[in-house]
């Protein structure tokens, strides 16, 4: 059995933490390919190592002192190496590390330092080597992660190591500059990692039991999927599931390798697998709730506008100009509606709205902003008769009003727009019809 076994900077926040993965390592022959995250954070308002890069990094180039900064990390990798009495120095790479900021070497290169030290630690807590991702990750010259590449490189340096440490988040472009994936991207590492070598499985050990029904910061102690498809994932992971990077399931995808999430504070306990397909019937009717806040909608009338071939092209057109993706497109007879992130749009409004008028001559344009979306995700949806009725009356119940509903033709997802305000109490009220009364 070959295991790629991914750790969030939750599981590796300190040297006790360290312990529980180095013990679930020890503990599983398999886990051979380790790919860490940066350390995380040890108590609620504690910051994140990869932040405190960031923020150092800024200080560097922008003229002011920054060593007491980079101290502060250095500290936080010192207090770790104690913890578990390793004889490990890294005055010489954050020696390098500090000349590298006074030569400007990038934000990129600065995060990165985070998953690169924090893999050296490992490597030497475990004894096993340490397989730099700059040598084995790579992007192209437009910094678009390059597939070919780095298959080729990981399982050509791999294929003689019995043990490997390979840190998460970035590689390297053909220049030698560093590059990450974006926030949360050692999850993507551990995916490409895992197709390169053919593993038979792909572990992500985080702070929760699994993939939960939903956010728990939103529904407390929300249950957790047991098993859920690389399809349901997608759409839940795209509509703001943070547990896992949502480009994190393509490179496996692709080999057919399931994803097992696991809580390193609760080993025992199975957590979820991620599958192509499956024949077990799921727990509930929904597999799933998760949601974004911060969308805005513009909503275009005009008499006739079915008629006119080519209206939606053309509208959309003034979007792409503008370089502004669309979420949702619902429509009525005579109307409309495109529903777009606020923040994308905010600043081009006017210019957006000067197009439309130009390229379709609408009777009127409404705006609406501080709108959510929820996707209800589930394969069982398909087979159950009346899923949207019973969230229409979950939100008539809890008073929400909703501004659009949408059911892609899958019958995989219900999308549901709702005002930002009303956003955790729609979460709510869907999860307890469909979990907690399970009716
Ligand atoms: N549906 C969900 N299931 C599980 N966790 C979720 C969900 N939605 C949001 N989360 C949050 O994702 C967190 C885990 O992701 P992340 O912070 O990236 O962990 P790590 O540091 O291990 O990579 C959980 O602590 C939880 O608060
Ligand atoms: N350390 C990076 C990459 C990462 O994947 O971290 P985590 O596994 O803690 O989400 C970040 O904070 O974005």
């Amino acid at each position: 059995m070959k295991k790629v076994v991914k750790f969030g900077g939750s599981s590796l926040a300190s040297a006790e933490q360290f312990k529980k993965v180095g013990d679930i390592i020890r503990s599983d022959e398999g886990r051979r390919y380790v790919i860490p995250s940066a350390p995380g954070k040890r108590f609620s308002n504690d910051i994140k190592v990869t932040d405190m890069l960031y923020d150092c990094y800024e200080t560097a180039v922008s003229g002011k002192k920054f060593a007491q900064k980079l101290e502060k990390i250095k500290e936080r990798y010192e207090e770790i190496i104690k913890g578990l009495d390793l004889t490990l120095s890294l005055d010489d790479e954050f020696a390098r590390i500090q000349e590298s900021f006074l030569a400007k070497a990038g934000k990129d290169y600065a995060a990165s330092r985070g998953e690169y030290l924090n893999g050296i630690v490992m490597a030497a807590y475990l004894g096993y080597e340490f397989v730099d991702a700059a040598q084995v990750i790579f992007f192209d010259e437009e910094g678009n992660f390059d597939a070919v590449k780095t298959d080729k490189a990981l399982a050509e340096r791999l294929q003689d190591v019995e043990r490997a440490v390979v840190p998460g988040f970035y590689g390297a472009m053909e220049n030698g500059c560093i590059k990450t994936f974006s926030r949360g991207g050692s999850d993507v590492t551990g995916s490409i990692v895992a197709k390169a070598i053919r593993a038979d499985l792909y572990e992500n050990w985080t702070d929760v039991s699994g993939f939960l029904v939903t956010d728990p910061h939103i529904i407390e102690n929300p249950e957790v999927i047991e098993t859920i498809t690389y399809r349901e994932l997608r759409e839940l992971s795209y509509m703001g599931a943070t547990v896992l990077h949502e480009d994190a399931i393509f490179p496996v995808r692709k080999e057919g390798i399931p994803i097992n999430i696991r809580n390193t504070n609760a080993p025992d306990e199975k957590g979820t697998l991620i599958v192509e397909s499956t024949c077990r019937k799921p727990k509930y009717t929904i597999t799933g709730i998760a949601g974004k806040k911060g969308f805005a909608s513009i909503n275009i009338e005009k008499d006739m506008m079915n008629a006119e071939v080519g209206f939606g092209r053309k509208v959309l057109g003034v979007f792409e100009d503008n370089g502004i993706s669309f979420e949702h497109m619902p429509s009525g007879i005579d109307t409309m509606t495109v529903y777009v992130h606020q923040s994308e749009f905010e600043e081009k409004e006017q210019k957006v709205l000067a197009g439309i008028h130009r390229a379709v001559q609408p009777d009127s344009i409404d705006l609406e902003s501080d709108l959510a979306l929820i996707a209800v995700v589930g394969r069982g949806m398909r087979a159950t008769r009346g899923t949207a009725g019973r969230i229409f009356s979950a939100l008539a119940h809890a008073n929400i009003n909703i501004k659009m509903i949408d059911q892609g033709s899958s019958e995989l997802n219900i999308i549901i727009g709702v005002r930002n305000e009303d956003f955790e109490t729609a979460i709510k009220a869907i999860y307890d019809i469909f979990v907690t009364t399970q009716l």
